[in-house]
């Protein structure tokens, strides 16, 4: 089975200015988590961000969960962004609410506008974070603000808003691009039990190779806005690597 298939998909930031994806096209399945690896300035994350329009394909299709996203108007593409959960590099969390309250925000799709404002969340809504944060390992920092917390710690909010949305799909960018080693393996670590437990797919951009085949069951790697690499991560073998990291 097929939870996100992307057809030809091409991107080009200006009208005029040079393509950025260039047909690209691969498939990720519900238990998959596939690594996007390639070098710094490949695509990986202007990728990522096509898939949920957060950046309009130039050409191409997005099939997720059945149907065909590409041309869905502003409000069905809302209800297909409830499902897709983004954690992000610079984690983007609020700094003036505090954590439960990000990871709440989580939510805000699935809230109406007048309940949001005033922070009125169903008491389910309430519980539901309280325990994501305690299997993130944030149950002692609920009421904190992000800035009292460590880099490692602030992505585990990230993964925690992410999963408040009952994602079917976490679109994931450079997750540990701001932390040590040993925390951003800590991190991916989380991520992949969270994607096994919850049954929820990982598309996940990331530059470091090592933590790519880590923690990957597939690949794709870029070039240079190409796909040059679609594989199971357990048959790479170096030389594909070498070519992708060669220019
Ligand atoms: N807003 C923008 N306007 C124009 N070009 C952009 C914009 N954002 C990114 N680019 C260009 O698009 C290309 C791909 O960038 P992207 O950030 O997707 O690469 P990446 O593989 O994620 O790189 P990194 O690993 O450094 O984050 C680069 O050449 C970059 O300069």
């Amino acid at each position: 089975m097929i939870l996100l298939e992307v057809k030809n998909l091409s991107f080009r930031y200006h009208k005029t200015g040079p393509e950025i994806l260039k047909n690209i096209s691969f498939n990720l399945a519900p238990n998959d988590f596939l690594a996007i690896i390639g070098p710094s300035g490949a695509g990986k994350s202007t990728l990522l961000r096509c898939i949920n329009r957060l950046l309009e394909p130039t050409s191409g299709d997005i099939l997720f969960d059945g149907i065909n996203i590409t041309n869905l108007h502003q409000r069905g593409m809302r209800d297909v962004r409830c499902r897709m959960g983004m954690i992000f590099q610079e984690f983007n969390l609020i700094e003036r609410m505090s954590v439960i309250d990000n990871v709440l925000a989580g939510r805000l799709g699935y809230t109406s506008s007048i309940r949001s404002i005033f922070k009125m969340f169903p008491k389910s809504d309430i519980q539901k974070a309280l325990k994501i944060l305690d299997r993130v390992g944030l149950s002692n920092f609920v009421e904190k603000r992000p800035t009292a917390l460590s880099g490692g710690q602030r992505q585990r909010v990230g993964i925690a808003r992410a999963l408040m949305q009952d994602p079917k799909l976490l679109l994931v960018d450079e997750p540990t691009s701001s932390l040590d080693p040993k925390i951003s393996r800590e991190v991916m670590g989380i991520i992949k039990t969270m994607s096994e437990e919850e049954g929820v797919p990982v598309l996940c951009s990331i530059h470091d190779v090592i933590l790519a085949l880590e923690f990957s069951n597939k690949v794709i790697g870029l070039q240079d806005g190409y796909k040059r690499l679609d594989s199971q991560t357990n048959s790479i073998e170096n030389g594909m690597l070498d070519e992708i990291y060669a220019l």
